[in-house]
């Protein structure tokens, strides 16, 4: 059976070929096991983390989160979570690349409101282009509108990834007709970012032509979050095949027997 990632269904950021389009946080577990057991079980080979929160070196003293997901096994995406500012998110991922050896792959993501965790696009936009111009690598977390999509791909963002609904929310795809204006026009690849709460809805990102699903709180959240995980992984997989094979038309007001009525044994013409 053909791999449904590659080879002939390559995805690639930043120029790496990857096999998994789920990526996944590592924010909201139990413990740093479960984390590592979560990710396992979702196949995802880009992991991303919260800089501000998670402890990757910044503090000798204490665990790190890399001893459990080595930079050897994982793609590691520091993120700028809870970053209100450019300043603020640009000053962070210039921290990340220093404890990762000069890492370029980053998420941006610069919020606008601590209630919503709407992105601020204003200060994404200014962030990403500081951003590219020191050489990062830049995936970044946006608003579902094509226009300023367009502008952080003009800037030379990486990936673009507009959100479901809210973070946290589990709310799933709320706008898709604005997901599909974002990914045909895209000449990098879209993945939903945020707003996840079950397999369904990213089984339907990836229906809708998304070339990737980026989440947490679903997995994390969940009661079983192993289980959840690999039920995410599962779930990606069939939409991205799905995406691929072509679904049929919708008829919205004509039925189509699934059996043709030609020759039908004891049918009228034949009677
Ligand atoms: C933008 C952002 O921070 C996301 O990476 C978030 O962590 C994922 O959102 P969910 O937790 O809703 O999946």
């Amino acid at each position: 059976m053909m791999n449904p990632t590659t080879p002939n269904d390559p995805f690639i950021i930043a120029g790496k070929t990857y096999s998994s389009r789920l990526l996944v946080g590592t924010g909201k577990y139990k413990d740093f096991e479960q984390t590592r057991a979560a990710i396992d079980a979702s196949g995802a080979e880009i992991i991303t983390v919260a800089i501000r929160r998670t402890n990757i070196g910044q503090d000798p003293n204490q665990p790190s989160l890399l001893d459990y997901l080595p930079p050897s096994e994982f793609t590691i995406l520091p993120n700028t979570a809870g970053c209100y500012s450019a300043e603020d998110a640009v000053r962070t991922l210039r921290l990340a690349r220093e404890l990762l050896n000069g890492h370029k792959l980053v998420k941006l993501e610069v919020l606008g409101d601590p209630n919503n965790l709407f992105p601020n696009m204003p200060e994404t936009l200014k962030a990403a282009k500081t951003l590219v111009d020191e050489g990062f690598d830049v995936m970044v977390y946006c608003a579902d509108d094509p226009i300023q999509c367009k502008m952080l791909e003009d800037i030379g963002c990486v990936a673009i990834m507009p959100l479901a609904s809210l973070i946290g929310s589990g709310m799933g795809i709320i706008n898709p007709w604005n997901l599909r204006l974002i990914i045909d026009q895209a000449t990098v690849p879209v993945l939903v970012d945020a707003g996840v709460g079950t397999a369904s809805d990213a089984t339907i990102a990836m229906e809708l032509g998304c070339d990737g699903v980026l989440m947490n709180t679903a997995i994390a959240g969940a009661q079983d979050p192993i289980r959840m995980a690999s039920a995410m992984k599962h779930g990606v997989l069939a939409g991205r095949q799905a995406y691929l094979a072509g679904r049929i038309p919708r008829k919205y007001y004509d039925a189509d027997p699934s059996s043709p009525l030609e020759g039908m044994i004891h049918s009228r013409s034949n009677a």
